[in-house]
This record gives structure tokens, sequence and C-alpha cells, in this order.
């Protein structure tokens, strides 16, 4: 039986197909619509070409409704006419809807044709359809042979829109499966799953680093013709490899952790008779984007930020090896019967946040021209289309005045009024701009009210952090090409000079005064840059590697002891002697004797015995669990025994 998956956006539920707009379904006609996400494309169409760049009519924006106002269920004839103003929120790709829809008999969807119900009348394949995504460039014979897909179209209106010319798919938040018959109609909760992984990933990812584990030490006597008594001649285990980060200049995204999430070094090899020493394990490099800020999960202090290519952090040293028997020979053991566990690896889950480094920063609202701006001013080449969000992840360009001035300006995607609501895309990928030095401000001068578009950039950029909006910045005033922008020049000019601001003409399609703009970010970025270098920032890459080495290195005297008196059980709890504990190796009868030794010079016993610990109590030394047991000779002396009523000299594990 074939299924259909559906995907739309919310913006799609908001103010789904027009009515005045449908065409009559057997009218062959195409019609250029708004693609919002050039990479995603209408499944079994193709030869679909990109709008051309230059020549197309602008479209305009305005003001949005808060959130709130649209009311979903409630949407009016009113609210549905037509309007030459584009809702920006339309082509938010903001919520997918997967749902597999059964399909007709080929008699039902004869009776449907010439019937009213909305039953979906297609007998294709699963395939996924994407609200307002399509190719505008089809020709009317591609449009013929995909008839069936125009059909899809045709009937999906007919789902979104009942006769009532109400939307019985979307209620307050929740799609309606329709399964061929509306009586039947299934409510199914929408997963909102808020912007599309690829941007997700783009500056945001979160990774588990774990550093090798050390190799483990050996017991092993030299036995050799004519060497009578060799001595001991166990190895040490070798160092577990180290984790490093790295800035790669070639990488400008966090798109790689989306496929690889875990970095584990290798581990050290373990010693060997005739005291050979166990291999080092290898390190991993884990490679980041320049401008990388690296947090420990869930917590909010940064613990690394990585800014230019080359440079290098180690983040988790790898573990020690432990020592093999040859290593504890001393003047009173000879024969040492003891070796060691190697020392567990640190690991650790990371969240990376990617701060592109650029200079500059272009802002705006939705087809303002901005990525048209980039591209005349520098070599990159960002998609320019005449649909909002054409831009959806940041572009980088670099801006070459001569030999030696150059600055890198980053085009960000569309800001919206609204966006700290979670309009358009939101406002999240301004914290890009964080480390720009200026921004430029590009207007869209063709719009209906240029100075209210400035106006809620503007406040969307202190909604979302008022450091960013006290960055100096530059007004271009776009698209001055264009009669109504030419129109809007003067009274928009006078108004921003009147309040101080700095506000240039431009037409970045005719490369007219783009010069001018690009210069006079410059002059603010030179500015800006001579008072950071003033305050240059010490940086210690290596200090999460130290604070880890130190806790390592903790000393086995500083402990805490707890009582649980329920259950008659003490906890010695101290990072120093848990990693003597992990790194014993209770295979050798030494090992316990040495345990024993060390938990009598660290002063455990005494403290437990001033503390009253009893004959039979638990008391727990990391991942060991042992019990209480008064020496015979009443000291201070004591001995661990497994269970509760065997004695036994050593402890045991858990
Ligand atoms: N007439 C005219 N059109 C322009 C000018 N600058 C840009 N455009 C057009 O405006 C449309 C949008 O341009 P983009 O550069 O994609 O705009 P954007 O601000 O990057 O848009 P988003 O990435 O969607 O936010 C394109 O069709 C451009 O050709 C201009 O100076 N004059
Ligand atoms: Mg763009």
């Amino acid at each position: 039986m074939a299924t259909i998956s559906i995907s739309f956006c919310p913006s799609a539920m908001a103010r789904p197909r027009v009515p005045q707009t449908r065409k009559p379904p057997n009218k062959k006609q195409v019609t250029p619509r708004p693609n919002p996400n050039p990479n995603v494309r209408l499944k079994g169409r193709t030869g679909a070409k990109q709008l051309s760049s230059v020549g197309v009519e602008a479209t305009t924006y305005t003001r949005l409704p808060p959130r709130e106002d649209f009311s979903l269920p409630s949407l009016d004839a009113a609210s549905l006419e037509f309007s030459s103003e584009v809702k920006l929120s339309e082509s938010n790709v903001a919520l997918v809807v997967e749902k597999e829809i059964d399909y007709l008999s080929s008699d039902e969807e004869e009776e449907e044709e010439s019937g009213t119900d909305n039953k979906l009348g297609m007998n294709s394949g699963k395939f996924e359809v994407f609200d307002g995504n399509y190719d505008s460039e089809l020709d009317e014979e591609e449009e013929e042979e995909d008839d069936s897909d125009g059909e899809i179209d045709d009937e999906l209106e007919n789902v979104y829109q009942n006769d009532d010319g109400e939307f019985p798919g979307f209620k307050e938040g929740k799609a309606v499966n329709f399964s061929g018959n509306e009586s039947e109609l299934e409510e199914v909760e929408v997963k909102e799953k808020g912007v599309p992984a690829v941007m997700r990933c783009f500056d945001r990812a979160k990774i588990f680093a774990k550093a090798g584990d050390g190799g483990n030490g050996v017991v092993a006597m030299r036995r050799e013709k004519f060497v009578p008594l060799g001595g001991p001649s166990g190895g040490d285990g070798g160092r577990g490899g180290n984790v490093y980060m790295e800035v790669d200049g070639s990488m400008n995204s966090l798109l790689p952790f989306r496929n690889s999430v875990h970095f584990r070094a290798g581990r050290g090899d373990h010693g060997r008779g005739q005291s050979q020493n166990g291999a080092k394990g290898e390190d991993v490099v884990i490679k980041v984007a320049p401008g990388t800020v690296v947090r420990e999960a869930g917590k909010d202090e940064v613990l690394l930020e990585l800014l230019h290519p080359g440079q290098r952090a180690l983040l988790l040293p790898g573990g020690r090896g432990g020592r093999g028997n040859a290593s504890f020979k001393s003047g009173t053991n000879k024969v040492p019967r003891i070796a060691e566990n190697g020392a567990e690896g640190p690991e650790m889950w990371l969240e990376l946040e990617l701060k592109l480094v650029a200079d500059i920063g272009i802002v705006g609202a939705p087809n303002a021209g901005k990525s048209t701006l980039l591209s005349v001013i520098s070599a990159a080449q960002p998609t320019i289309a005449n649909y909002p969000f054409t831009t959806l992840l940041p572009n980088l360009g670099v801006v070459s005045f001569d030999y030696d001035s150059t600055m890198v300006v980053a085009d960000l995607p569309g800001l919206l009024e609204g966006a700290h609501r979670g309009f358009g895309l939101g406002h999240e990928f301004l914290r890009h701009t964080e480390r720009c030095s200026a921004l430029i401000h590009v207007v869209d001068g063709s719009s209906q009210q240029p100075e209210f578009e400035f106006d809620a950039v503007r406040l969307e950029l202190e909604l979302f952090s008022p450091e960013i909006a006290e960055k100096p910045y530059v007004v271009a005033f776009n698209k001055m090409d264009l009669p109504d922008a030419y129109e809007n020049w003067s009274s928009f000019k006078e108004n921003l000079e009147s309040r101080g601001i700095r506000v240039f003409c431009m037409s970045a399609v005719k490369r007219e005064g783009t010069h001018e703009v690009s210069c006079a970010a410059y002059e603010l970025l030179r500015e800006n840059k001579v008072a950071e270098e003033e305050f240059p920032d010490p940086v210690n890459l290596n200090h999460v590697a130290e604070m880890v080495r130190k806790q390592q290195t903790a000393s086995i005297n500083e402990f805490e002891i707890t009582h649980d008196s329920s259950s008659n059980t003490w906890h010695v709890v101290g990072s120093g002697l848990q990693r003597f504990v992990q790194m014993t190796n209770w295979r050798y009868v030494d090992s316990g004797r040495r345990f024993q030794h060390v938990l009598d010079a660290c002063g455990v016993n005494k403290s437990l015995t001033k503390l009253g610990v009893k004959e039979g109590d638990t008391v727990i030394v990391g991942d060991m669990e042992m019990v209480w047991h008064d020496a015979a000779d009443n000291s201070s002396f004591s001995s661990f025994r497994k269970g509760s009523t065997e004695t036994t000299k050593w402890p045991q594990w858990k």
C-alpha cells in the first residue's frame, strides 16, 4: 500500500493556501511561488532553475502582528484575503509533520474528483511535500509532465481547506491525520522541531571526549641462563592518548559533528616482561571552526574560546600508565609482587558553540539585499533570490581594499520584527555578530515603510543583546534603482540624520554606492580595533587539562568521612583515594597489604576509629566496599573482610 508523508511549516498553518490565488484544477498555468529553502525541493520535479537575481521585482515586507495574534482555527475569510504583503513567517521551516496517509483506490479517486469531499486522490508512493516550496521556473511542458504533482498540490489544498473555507487540518497546534475519511479524523500531536537540523548543527554541537586509559603494569621476574635471582622485570603501562582541540581554518561550521559525536583517544599498551614499558595511546585531535566556544555540557562557564586557525588546546590528558613490579623494587622489598592498573582517562560531554569570527556583520530585514551586497563587495557567492530567508546560514566574505587592509564580512539571515519571539528564523543567529566590531544595516528602500523596517530590526538587535545594539553601524539604504526607493530616500535620510545616524544610499545590484558603504564600515572597524588591541587577553589554552591533572594528582590525605547510621555505613570520599583504589590491582597479594598500609598512613583508619567505627560496620572507599574488623590486639590497626561473617584479611570488590 502506498503511503505519503507530509512535511509543512507552522506558517503554513497560520496562512495556508489563499483561495483567491488558487488556479482552477485543469488550467495548466505556471505560477512562480517562493521557495523558502532552496536546498529542499518538491520531490518528483526536475529541471528547476534558480530565480534570476537581477531584474526581478523586489518583494516588500511590513511589520507582523505578534505571534499570539495568529489564531489558527479561527482564520476567517477576511484574514485570508489576498494581500500583496508577504507574511514572512510563511517561509519559516520550523515545524515538520510527517504522517502517512492511506491512498484511495482508483474508484474512490474518481468519486473524489466528481464529489465534494476532501479525500486525497493520489496513488503515488511515499513522498514529502514542503509547503511553499515550489520550483519557480518550470516550463509548461514540465508542468504537464508533472501533472500528477499538480493534482497532488490541488488535493493537498483541499486537505488544508474545507468547503467552509476553514482549515480542518490544523486545530490549536495539532495536525489532523487525513486517512481517507473525514469523520475518522484522528488528531496527532505535531512535533515541534524548531529550525531544521542542518541549521541547528551549523553552530551548535554536543560531543563526548574521553582521554585514553593508561596501560597496566605487570609483575614479571627476570629468568635467564647464568643470571640467578634476576629480580623483578615487569614493565610499566603506557600513558593513555590525549584529547586535543584544534582550530581548522578551512572549517566554517560545526556540521561535521552531526555525524561524529564520540571522540576517544587510544589506551596505553600494557607493560611486558623484560622491563618493557607499554606504548603510549594514540592522541585524538578534534578539529573545530575558528570562533568555537567550548563549555562543559550543562554548565555556563566557558572552558575554551578557540579563535585563530592553528590554535591547539590540550583538553583532556591521558591516564597515567600503571607501574610494573620493577618500579616497586626497594631495599626492603627486593622481589615485589605488585603492579598497578593504568589510571582511567578523564571523560567529558562538551557543548560547542560557533560564533563566527567576522569583522563586520550585515544585518537587516529579509530580502533587503544583504547577500547581494556581500557578493558585490567580496568574492563570496551567496545565494541571492527574491524571496525571504534565502540565506539560512551565515555567509562569510573577505573584502580587500589594498594589499594589507582587508576585513571579513558576515552576511546573516534576515531579521524580522518579533524575531525574539520566534518569528522568521528567530534571532539566535545574531550571536554571530557578537565578535563583529561594526555592523552594516541594510534597509530595503523599496519597502512601504523603510523607517519602520529599520526601527523594527534595531529593536530586535537591542532585545537580543544590548551589547550588539551598541556596536557602531552604518545604514545602507538599498535598491535605489527602483522608483519607490528613490522616492523614499529623502525622507528616510532626513529622519535618520536627525537622529544622528550615518546613512548611505546604494544599489547593490547596479554596484552603485556599495564601495562607500564598505569604506565607511572599514573606518568603523579600524577605530574599534585600536580600542580592542589596547587590552589584549592573555590566553592559556591548556588550563582545562591543568584542571583535570590537578584533580588526578589530588593528595590521598584529603578525604571526607560521612556516616549513615541507619545502615552503619561509612563513606570515605576523596579523589586521591578514589584514584588509588582504581589503580590498585587486587590480583596481587602485595596490593592488599599496600592498600592497608596507605589507609593507615593517610589517616583513614585513625579518623574512622576516632569517629567511632564499630566491628562489622561497612566502609566504602571509592568503588570498594569493606567491612570493618577490629584487630585481635585491640590496637588501632583494622582489617577488612568480605561479607559479614567470614573474616578475610583483604578487601574485595563490591
Ligand atoms: N532592484 C534591486 N534589487 C535588488 C537590489 N539588491 C538586491 N536586490 C534584489 O533583492 C532580492 C533579495 O536579495 P538578497 O541579496 O537575496 O536579499 P537578502 O537580504 O540576502 O535576503 P535574505 O537572505 O532572504 O534575508 C534579490 O532578488 C535581489 O536581486 C538592488 O539594489 N536593486
Ligand atoms: Mg541573503
